[in-house]
């Protein structure tokens, strides 16, 4: 196994590498060839979702001859002591049937090799065009509306994490300087623009300047606004950086939206990429990574006019994709060398997309580590939130979550065979983590990470009971607990432990307030989720929604429940949105990764449910970040 190498040159050279000391093996790799129980229920009993006692014979045990199951073999005690196979075994319990569609990447990712001196060169191939763009930027010839254009693509393109420090000086500047006179005389292109990218980084501009192209009498935007595709494109990406109370960027939304859709299909070239791209998902909730590839691709014309700008953004995409690949690398192999498919082989197995997701939160190269641990930490979310979704009894149900409670390996022994090894890679890899951050002082971060794993796991078992007893929450009820649920709050605290002194005690105190941001964004999580999986689920019998739970709240129907939700998820994205404008209650560094979780919600889950079945939109986007070559340095 290669270890990336930490001395690459250039710019980077503190930043990228000073938390890239990968985790590169697992010295704790459990051998254990735990089989399958092969007496699994097989049919699912659909007018109530109690789990009730039946033994059905089970045919799909992997494609394997049914065979007796090992569990039923077991002590009660869960320790081996096989008896003769003419025992009758112990019938094994009902199980809500799982059968989730395989991973549909198998090993594929597995073989890449890291090229280190490739990697290094473009490392050092970054940096003369990151001092171009940084003049670029910091040049005061250059006109206003010039420079908040560039700004505006060198964001888009996912640079400006580059340049926080000379960005934010440029918009101090110009924010100062607005003149509301001067959006008189603009075109609506020129002010949506302007209106982002004082937005995109916390510079609260009035919602005013689109006041103009409302019709005073009609109180409706003007036919000319019809008319001009790119100012409608721009005006709809403004509508999402909407805060509360804009009444005018909610009418613009949907104006904009209801007049693209009807004329995407006359228009051409780029311009139809555009429509059709931003008409999928506006920039503000789309993921930061892909967002940036593919404005690269459709927005050409945007940036073409500054050399520096195309050829930094082409060798930094290039340099990500390796770092990327050699990551996504190390925890596919780390999830192999675990064996979750040989012992948990009813869960989701869905490694890259699990990644992706926590790559959605933060791309930044010198997040390298963050990211493993983050990916690694939801991985076992996964594994947990299918056992007690679509494996476990109410029993094991209850003693896992003793278990993760009591947090020691004696506590293995209550449990039941098949989940026995999660557990101990669990408990082992948080040992890691608390060894390994105990050294700069950082234990804090790895305890609260636990601590929320923890509640996530009581939050599950609750749902469990519900399910059990015939119960529907009350709608408060259930979004107290959803909230945990929603798995945003342990995977936020999760993704502080690798991110470095930002992520200071301060932080976490920040954190422990449940902050209203991070309340919207778990709402987001819980509410998006349930919305489109809750049918799935329900003919399962698997989880409590939020669907049902409000249906019984408010005596409505299915259909005015969803618009409901909707709203609410809309008044939280509001709220996130509130949240990041200056001045902030934590640095945006912080704040960042909670808006990108929301988002990566909307990715995916914005038309189905596209983690359980993840054909579609992060199979493209897997293909587009990890397979497909990046732009050519050549031309
Ligand atoms: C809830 C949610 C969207 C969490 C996102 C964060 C995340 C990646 C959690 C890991 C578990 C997971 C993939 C849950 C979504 O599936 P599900 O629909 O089975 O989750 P549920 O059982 O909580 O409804
Ligand atoms: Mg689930
Ligand atoms: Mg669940
Ligand atoms: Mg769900």
């Amino acid at each position: 196994m290669s270890p990336i190498h930490c001395e690459a040159a250039g710019i980077f050279k503190n930043k990228i590498f000073e938390q890239c000391s990968l985790t590169l093996y697992n010295k704790h790799s459990t051998q254990h060839h735990l089989q399958h129980p092969n007496f699994h229920i097989h049919r699912f009993i659909k007018d109530h979702p109690i789990r009730k006692m039946a033994l059905v014979r089970n045919n799909s045990s992997n494609g394997r001859e049914p065979v007796l199951s090992p569990r039923s073999l077991t002590s009660p005690r869960g320790l081996t002591s096989p008896r003769p196979l003419s025992v009758q075994p112990t019938p094994e319990p009902v199980r809500p049937l799982a059968n989730f569609p395989p991973s549909i990447w198998a090993d594929r990712f597995i073989s890449f090799s890291l090229d280190n001196s490739q990697l290094e060169a473009y490392a050092n191939a970054l940096e003369e065009p990151k001092a171009a763009v940084k003049s670029l930027i910091t040049d005061t010839t250059i006109d206003a509306n010039t420079k908040l254009k560039l700004i505006y693509s060198v964001h888009r393109l996912g640079l400006s994490y580059l340049y926080p420090d000379e960005i934010d000086a440029e918009l101090n500047k110009l924010f100062e300087k607005i003149d509301l006179q001067y959006y008189e005389q603009v075109d609506l292109y020129t002010i949506a623009v302007q209106f982002q990218v004082f937005r995109h980084h916390g510079y609260k501009i009035s919602s005013d300047v689109f006041k103009k192209f409302k019709d005073s009498t009609t109180g409706t935007f003007t036919d000319d606004v019809t008319k001009d595709v790119k100012g409608m494109l721009s005006l709809y990406e403004s509508a999402h950086l909407r805060l509360h109370g804009e009444d005018i960027l909610d009418e613009a939304l949907a104006f904009t939206e209801a007049h693209l859709k009807k004329i995407v299909t006359t228009l051409e070239g780029d311009l139809a990429r555009q429509v059709n791209q931003v008409l999928k998902r506006p920039f503000h909730t789309g993921m930061p990574m892909v967002e940036a590839r593919l404005y690269f691709i459709t927005h050409e014309e945007d940036f073409s006019s500054h050399e520096s700008v195309v050829k930094l953004a082409k060798v930094h995409f290039n340099y990500l994709q390796l770092q990327q690949k050699e990551e996504l690398r190390l925890v596919s192999q780390w999830w192999k060398d675990m064996q979750f498919q040989q012992s948990v082989p009813y869960i989701r197995d869905r490694v890259p997309e699990i990644y992706l997701w926590i790559l959605g939160l933060y791309f930044e190269p010198y997040y390298s580590r963050a990211r493993i641990i983050a990916t690694k930490i939801t991985l076992f979310l996964v594994v947990l939130d299918d056992t007690y979704d679509a494996y476990a009894t109410i029993d094991e149900i209850r003693s896992i979550t003793d278990a993760i409670n009591r947090w020691e390996i004696s506590a293995i022994d209550q449990l039941p065979e098949y989940i026995k090894p999660f557990y101990r890679i669990l408990l082992n890899e948080y040992d890691d983590l608390e060894k390994e951050y105990s050294k700069d002082g950082r234990a804090f971060s790895v305890h609260a990470s636990k601590q929320a794993f923890q509640e996530i796991a009581r939050g599950y078992l609750e749902e469990a009971e519900w399910l059990h007893n015939g119960y529907v929450a009350t709608f408060p009820e259930y979004m107290k607990n959803g909230l945990i649920t929603s798995a945003y709050n342990v995977i936020s605290k999760s993704a502080l432990v690798g991110m470095g002194a930002i992520a200071d005690e301060e932080a976490l105190a920040w954190y422990e307030t449940h902050p209203k941001i991070l309340k919207a964004s778990e709402l987001i999580s819980r509410l998006q989720d349930d919305v489109m999986t809750f049918q799935f689920e329900r003919k399962r019998g698997q989880s409590a929604t939020g669907v049902d739970a409000y249906i019984k709240e408010y005596n409505v129907s299915e259909e005015v429940a969803i618009k409901e939700l909707m709203k609410m998820i809309e008044n939280a994205w509001k709220d996130i949105n509130e949240g990041c404008l200056k001045p902030t209650e934590v640095s945006v560094a912080l704040l960042t990764p909670i808006l990108n979780l929301a988002r990566m919600i909307d990715v995916v889950y914005k038309f189905d449910d596209g983690f359980t079945f993840p054909g579609k939109t992060l199979k493209d986007y897997i293909t587009l970040l990890f397979v497909s070559p990046p732009p050519s340095l050549e031309n």
